[in-house]
């Protein structure tokens, strides 16, 4: 890497949010404006992993870690094919980075691929004010440096709230990812904004995982004669996943088994007719404790996400929080529960349904198994997909 690209930035930036609170920086990536919805991660380690996460399309993100850039940016962690944060938010950028994969330094990254970031601020002053407030719209500029100016941009900006973003990010064509060793089951994942590490898991399991485009018919999804069925992670409101509902809804129906990640277990809640909702910051980082409510477990997960689903009989329909998550609800396809919760303010964290033949069909999770990056206490639910198709091809056969 170049010592020019070593050298820190001194061009000035400013952040502003919608309710007029304003950061002013230095530039940190490529300058320009940028706008977005802000949230904040809590991950200590991880940021190449979560640059790369479509799910965080439209956001700006901040980094609660003060320390950024350490490890540089290397060939291997990136979770799709380009950085997809709307804009980066960073206390204290390394200078010089300092690990054997490191191929180029962070600050080089977020210039090649046009991603605007500030560096330097109170990160925590943003933070605490986020959770207080909540996530909203923001803009990052080093152009404008006068907050009402950059305000009144933001102003104009559409809210995460209602936004349809899974077609902004899925792949144009479908792709196989072959199964490793002997291949054991098919099953076809939508993309709504998959991440590298999703389909390598499954791969690593024998499974060969035909990825298809978010809009995939309900004709293209059986014409792969999948074992299982997969939806991934991926930006925007739950509440506009109005196709892959219903392609799930009719998957449901025929019995075939499912597996879901983030926007893929808030899909399933649709399909099994649960409301979503917008939490008031959302959960974002690596070390979120989660109950599995049937063997008493915890698990330290990796989350982003700034929906959730509603569960029945909350005092506010809006929540999860207040819910009675012992409470079974009755669906076309079977009894649906609460499988998983979380242990910071008891949001539904896993869904999980019963067919109607008393064995079970479908789970899926608010938080990332996949790990990347995370900790590794949930790689069982990958088995779990594994036995979920056991059973029922053996159903299938007997
Ligand atoms: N990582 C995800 O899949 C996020 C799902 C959804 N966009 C949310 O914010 O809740």
């Amino acid at each position: 890497m170049s010592q020019a690209a070593m050298k820190p930035a001194l061009k000035a930036a400013l952040l502003v949010l919608e309710d007029g609170r304003a950061f002013a920086g230095t530039s940190y990536g490529a300058t320009g404006e940028t706008f977005g919805e802000a949230v904040f991660t809590t991950g200590m380690t991880g940021y190449q992993e979560t640059l790369t996460d479509p799910s965080y399309h439209r956001q700006i993100v901040t980094q609660t870690a003060p320390h950024i850039g350490n490890t540089g940016v290397n060939d291997e962690d990136d979770e799709s094919t380009k950085i997809w944060v709307a804009g980066y938010v960073v206390r204290d950028p390394a200078r010089v980075p300092s690990n054997w994969r490191a191929k180029r330094t962070l600050d080089e990254q977020l210039k090649t691929q046009g991603v605007v970031g500030i560096s330097g601020i109170d990160t925590r002053a943003l933070t605490r004010h986020l959770r207080e407030r909540g996530a909203m719209r923001a803009g990052i500029s080093t152009e404008i440096l006068d907050p009402a100016a950059l305000l009144a941009k933001v102003l104009e900006q559409p809210a995460m709230a209602g936004s349809d973003l899974a077609s902004e990010v899925t792949v144009a064509e479908a792709y196989v990812v072959p199964a490793e060793g002997e291949k054991r089951f098919t099953v076809v994942a939508l993309d709504l904004g998959i991440k590298t590490m999703t389909p390598k898991r499954m791969a690593e399991r024998g499974i060969e995982v035909h990825v298809l485009p978010a809009t995939a018919s309900l004709e293209e999804v059986l014409a792969v004669k999948p074992d299982g069925i997969f939806m991934s992670n991926g930006p925007g409101d739950p509440e506009t996943t109005e196709h892959p509902t219903t392609l799930l809804k009719a998957l449901l129906e025929q019995g075939i088994p499912y597996f879901g990640i983030c926007f893929g277990n808030q899909v399933f809640g649709r399909a099994l007719g649960l409301g979503t909702f917008k939490l008031k910051y959302g959960h974002r980082g690596i070390n979120q404790p989660v109950l599995d409510r049937a063997t008493g477990k915890v698990e330290i997960t990796a989350q982003n996400h700034g929906f959730a689903v509603a569960w029945p009989g909350s005092e506010n329909q809006h929540s999860a929080v207040d819910a009675p998550l012992d409470a079974t609800v009755e669906t076309p396809y079977g009894i649906a529960e609460v499988s998983h919760v979380s242990l910071n303010d008891n949001v539904v964290e896993g869904l999980k349904l019963t067919g109607r033949d008393g064995k079970p069909l479908a789970f899926s999770v608010q938080y990332h198994p996949e790990a990347a990056a995370g900790p590794h206490d949930s790689a069982y639910l990958f088995d779990r997909f594994v036995e979920l198709m056991t059973v029922s091809t053996e159903k299938g056969r007997s």
